[in-house]
């Protein structure tokens, strides 16, 4: 994962806990790093001993730290400039979701180590559709329930979501449904 990640898991912790909480869940995840480099790529394995030990330090469910990660990242990286490219790519949450492979894409180009998972939107109605997660990395769809409801908050947009398939339970990919308020 790039930097961009870690920076925004760091920032998270600190900005909510401070910074000795941080540090001891540096220590807990035995990661020597305190600075990460945004346009780095890192191991994934960083990323998950961070999610991992942020669970233990602060007493929380890995699946509670994603989705506070999920919620977080929208904030996070429209304050750390992307926020222009958020809103290039959908005028609400749905157009969003639909168009959010092409801005995966568009950033790949720039920053070829991006591996981004893929949304896919189907079953679309005034105020429903089913979204399809699919990644090359185990274990993150709960940031998925966070990531919709920053989504929501950026959107100024009542969204519900329910986990539909799992592949914890042998789906080939995660699927959710959706319900949102339409303005
Ligand atoms: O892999 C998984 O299964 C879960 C990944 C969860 C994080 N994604 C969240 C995608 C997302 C979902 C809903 C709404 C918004 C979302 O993200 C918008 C977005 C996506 C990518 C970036 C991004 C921008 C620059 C990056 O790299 C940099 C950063 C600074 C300077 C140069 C390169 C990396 C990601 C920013 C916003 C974004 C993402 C972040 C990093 C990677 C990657 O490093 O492969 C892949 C995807």
């Amino acid at each position: 994962m790039y930097g961009l990640v870690n920076k925004a898991i760091k920032d998270m912790v600190c900005t909510r806990f401070g910074e000795d909480i941080w540090q001891q869940i540096r220590h807990k995840a035995e990661i020597e790093l305190d600075v990460f480099t945004s346009m780095e790529s890192y191991p994934d394995d960083l990323t998950h001993k961070l999610v991992k030990a942020a669970s233990i330090v602060l007493d929380l469910s890995p699946s509670d730290i994603m989705q506070a990660f999920g919620e977080y990242w929208i904030q996070y990286t429209a304050q750390e400039g992307y926020g222009e490219m958020i809103d290039m790519s959908g005028e609400d949450l749905p157009e969003f979701l639909e168009n959010l492979d092409n801005l995966h894409a568009r950033v790949g180009v720039s920053f070829p180590k991006l591996n981004p998972p893929s949304f896919e939107c189907t079953d679309m109605e005034e105020e429903s559709l089913t979204l399809h997660y699919r990644s090359t990395r185990e274990g993150l769809s709960p940031m998925v329930f966070g990531l919709v409801k920053g989504l929501g908050e950026r959107f100024d947009t009542e969204v519900e979501i329910t986990q539909t398939q799992s592949r914890d339970s042998g789906a080939d990919h995660d699927e959710f449904l959706l319900r949102y308020k339409s303005e």
